[in-house]
């Protein structure tokens, strides 16, 4: 007779919570690191902004990487962009970094901001200051410098700009936390969007140590014209984000024709420009490399972290998305201090 054992008690995953539709900034506020603002620019300028990138954009690369043994291509259309302005901005050392939003493939010097691009980037420069002035936790590893060229009253800068085109309702980005190479641990990254309105997903990836008590809930915050989502430092290490493929989706109708007594153009395209402040402790020259000769990545250590108070951070080989698959699994601890990496927080409040 076989006797049947019971098997031992496995670890029980908490109960999936159903996705949340964040219709509101106070909602989204009160559930993400992340705020919403509605209305941010002038109506006129973000009119102009969505007439030039919509036709700029027709011919913005599709990004390519391996994933595993298959060369994939990225559901919609991107372009990277650096800022020419005021001193802390004009290094050149930034291009070298524009390959690395393609993925590791060689490309032409970046594009620079457009004048409408550089008004929008200065409206929402003072906006995240201060955003960043109300929050009230600033984490260790967030950067403190207070180099912020001829503006010095801000508390963050873009420095450069990644924007991506979505057309129709199937261009989407899949679930991911953004690389921390240049950004480095807990980055503020503000996200513009214009044309036509898209949900914005966010899932917090829960710590292993609370796997068993909480489960990870989706929200939705739908993201329309003229919208800007700043996401605050911990956003990349606690959230990942996506735009989903959705099933239907509203035609957006400009406010303005593109020019003077010519015909409003419908379009279905949304546009969206993530504002970055590239770290000067995280210059290009200053990247590891590993042993493929090239500089890795960073990402955060999502699974176990501990908010703030001893995060870990990994420079991992990025060979792999451009080398056929092929990467030589490097990897090594971020050491912030042994890398001679800062002014942060923690930092300055050792001196
Ligand atoms: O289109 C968006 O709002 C998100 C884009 C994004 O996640 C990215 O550029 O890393
Ligand atoms: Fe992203």
């Amino acid at each position: 007779m076989t006797v049947l054992k019971q098997p031992p008690p496995s670890k029980k995953a908490a109960s999936r919570k159903p996705p949340l539709t964040l219709s509101s900034p106070k909602m989204v506020a009160e559930h993400t690191p992340c705020t919403m603002h509605l209305s941010v620019l002038p109506s006129e300028l973000a009119s102009k902004l969505f007439y030039s990138l919509e036709e700029s954009s027709r011919d913005w690369q599709r990004n390519k990487w391996w994933l595993f043994d298959r060369l994939v291509e990225s559901p919609h259309r991107t372009s990277f962009f650096v800022r020419k302005t005021d001193g802390i901005n004009d290094d050149e050392t930034w291009h070298e970094s524009a390959r690395y939003w393609y993925n590791g493939r060689k490309t032409d010097p970046p594009d620079v901001f457009s004048s409408e691009m550089e008004e929008a980037c200065q409206i929402i420069e003072r906006l995240v200051t201060e955003e960043i002035r109300r929050r009230p936790l600033r984490y260790p590893l967030e950067w403190a410098g207070g180099d912020m060229g001829s503006a010095n009253d801000l508390l963050w800068r873009a420095n450069v700009a990644a924007s991506n085109r979505y057309e129709g309702r199937t261009d989407s980005v899949g679930w991911h936390s953004d690389h921390l190479t240049y950004l480095g641990p807990y980055c503020t990254i503000a996200s513009l969007s214009i044309g036509t309105r898209r949900m914005f997903s966010l899932r917090e990836i829960v710590p292993s140590s609370d796997a068993e008590i909480r489960s990870a809930q989706t929200f939705n915050i739908p993201l329309p014209h003229n919208s800007l989502v700043i996401m605050h430092a911990s956003c990349q290490e606690r959230f990942k984000h996506s735009i989903p493929p959705q099933p239907a989706m509203d035609v957006y109708r400009p406010t303005y024709p593109r020019f003077p007594g010519g015909p409003i153009e419908p379009s279905n395209c949304r546009i969206n420009i993530t504002f970055r402040f590239y770290r000067p402790d995280f210059k290009p020259l200053t990247i590891p490399q590993c042993k493929c000769g090239i500089p890795t990545v960073l990402r955060p250590d999502m699974k176990n972290r501990n908010d703030g108070q001893k995060d870990r951070y990994w420079w991992t080989c990025f060979a792999g998305a451009q080398n056929n698959g092929k990467s030589c699994n490097m990897w090594k601890v971020l050491d912030v201090e042994a890398e001679g990496r800062g002014p942060t927080v923690e930092s300055m409040q050792k001196d």
